[in-house]
């Protein structure tokens, strides 16, 4: 990629939430642990420096050697990246007074500078530090302070270098993103040229010129990053993508069925595989959540497998994966956690031993969205809630059997058409119904009955970490439940789930 920012990460909490504010400004950027800075620098236009939990002072701190950068690009240190600029460089970083964490506003702003251009004095910006730069170093100009913080932001004369002791990355720093942009494009002259529609152009030529005339496998799941690594790769090498969507007999009701048209309307090379039996089967009085996934994941693998070897001569598996899962991969922790010894390691399955081609490895999930709609794929796909890998095996309590799986298909099908209905599935995070392994009393016509209970689940949340239950409104969870009761068979009690994450878990097992 062209026009690349590189922004070197000191382990800071906060260093994906910098990634995620610069490519908002349409401009790509790339996250490298500090201990390995990229040898060729020719793509990279600028340089941000994270933050860090060290301290500048402590021996063990991140200490990298800069030369290749400083002057040569223009660089913004933020916070650690601030300080280490400053220690290093004949200036000097005291512990604070009090440790500063929250918001405060920048009560002197120097007039004038590009760099603070369109940013009010006394804005707000968000701080996180223990220490403070007490002294400048020689040839610096102090930009701005905060009524705590002498020394809020600083540049060296005569070269692009900046340093800031808040987070501009943060929301709370409410002109943080309008200091990025005149940092990264009226100071460091970075082009806005990262859209959706050049990532498509980009990739796909990327992808021909990797897989070539190779074949390709890859298992679509119904979910979204699945299905637009799919696309991309139909792009770039049509036929010889292979793609493999099973049936675990766990999924939503129809939705087997009606993904797999939807993927073959799509020009998809895709094969449907019903494995129900095979999963259910695996799953045969099993009521602990743990080993059911774990039988399930098997169940799986060996299905997915079979299937791979009906594709001869294949070179490659493709896979889904998101930017989130490979920083946390490449985090300054170091590459120790990254492994996972695949390789060499006897009785594997044989699409494990095939090379891998990951093309949204450098998307955050917003952006695989934006991606998708740029290919055309149908909004309602786009949106959709995310589903658990194990479906509703972990939503039946206890152990499960074909009938189970009939009643809540049924349950959650009223619920999640409900929230369409009424337009609420937008608004809802992630919804589901949940079957309890207990039977109550009811009365209906005249008769006692003694059926299943099931419990409604939906929640508000931004990556599923935390989570809060979505307060629904009263006639819907009323007309819901009349129509689960009514129509469903086999159940007499419906109850909503009031318990936020944490402590309570979204999925119940
Ligand atoms: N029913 C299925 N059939 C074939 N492949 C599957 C199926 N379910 C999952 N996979 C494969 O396993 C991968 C991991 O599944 P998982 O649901 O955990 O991923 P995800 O991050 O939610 O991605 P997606 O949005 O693609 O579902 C999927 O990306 C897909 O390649
Ligand atoms: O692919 C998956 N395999 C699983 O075993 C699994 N367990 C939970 N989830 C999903 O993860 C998110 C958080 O769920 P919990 O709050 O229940 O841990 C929610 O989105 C859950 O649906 C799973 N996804
Ligand atoms: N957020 C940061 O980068 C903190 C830097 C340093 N650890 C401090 O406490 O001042
Ligand atoms: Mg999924």
């Amino acid at each position: 990629m062209q026009n690349t920012v590189l922004i070197l990460d000191f382990g800071s909490q906060y260093t994906q939430l910098i990634a995620r504010r610069v490519r908002e400004l349409n401009i790509y950027c790339e996250i490298h642990p500090y201990h390995s800075i990229p040898e060729n620098l020719d793509n990279f236009k600028a340089v941000i420096l994270s933050g860090s939990p060290f301290s500048v002072r402590a021996e063990d701190a991140p200490h990298p050697n800069l030369s290749n950068i400083r002057g040569k690009l223009p660089l913004l240190g933020v916070c650690y990246g601030a300080q280490y600029m400053a220690q290093f460089n004949g200036g000097s970083v005291e512990p604070a007074n009090l440790r500063e964490y929250g918001r405060a506003k920048l009560s002197m702003i120097k007039p004038g500078e590009v760099f603070f251009e369109g940013i009010p004095e006394n804005t707000q910006v968000w701080m996180s530090h223990g220490d403070t730069i007490e002294k400048l170093p020689e040839h610096t100009v102090r930009l701005a302070s905060t009524p705590e913080v002498l020394n809020a932001a600083f540049k060296f004369e005569g070269e692009p270098t900046y340093g800031i002791q808040f987070h501009p990355e943060v929301y709370h720093t409410t002109h943080g993103k309008q200091l990025l942009e005149n940092f990264l494009v009226k100071i460091a002259g970075v082009e806005q040229a990262w859209t959706p529609a050049a990532f498509v152009e980009t990739i796909v030529h990327a992808l021909k010129e990797q897989i070539g005339n190779d074949k390709v496998v890859l298992g679509l799941s119904g979910g979204v990053d699945s299905t637009v690594a799919a696309t991309l790769l139909n792009k770039a090498i049509g036929k010889n993508l292979y793609c493999i969507f099973v049936n675990n007999g766990l999924l939503r009701k129809n939705e087997f069925e009606s993904v797999l048209h939807q993927y073959k309307d799509m020009g998809l090379n895709v094969k449907g595989v019903d494995a129900s039996e095979r999963f259910l089967e695996a799953l045969k009085n099993e009521t602990d959540p743990e080993r059911k996934r774990k039988a399930i994941g098997k169940a799986f693998i060996e299905v997915f497998d079979d299937e791979a070897h009906e594709v001869t001569d294949v070179d490659w598996l493709a896979q889904g994966t998101i930017y989130p899962d490979v920083i946390e991969s490449v985090s300054v922790a170091g590459p120790s956690v990254t492994i996972k010894s695949h390789h060499n390691v006897g009785g594997l399955p044989d699409f494990m031993k095939l090379k891998i081609v990951e093309p949204l490895r450098m998307l955050f999930k917003d952006e695989v969205r934006r991606v998708g709609k740029e290919l055309g794929i149908d909004p309602e796909l786009l949106g959709r809630h995310p589903f658990p890998g194990p479906g509703l095996a972990i939503r039946i309590l206890g152990d499960i059997t074909a009938e189970k799986v009939r009643i809540l298909q049924e349950v959650d099908f009223i619920f999640i058409d409900g929230l369409r209905k009424w337009g609420l599935y937008d608004k809802v995070w992630q919804a589901g119904a949940i079957l309890l392994p207990i039977n109550s009393v009811g009365v209906m016509g005249d008769e006692r009955t003694y059926e299943k209970v099931v419990a409604l689940r939906a929640v508000e949340s931004t990556d599923g970490m935390t989570a809060d239950w979505v307060n629904l409104p009263y006639e819907f969870l009323q007309e819901v439940s009349n129509n689960i009761i009514n129509r469903v068979k086999g159940v007499n009690r419906v109850v909503y789930d009031i318990s936020s994450k944490p402590p309570a878990t979204i999925e119940w097992e």
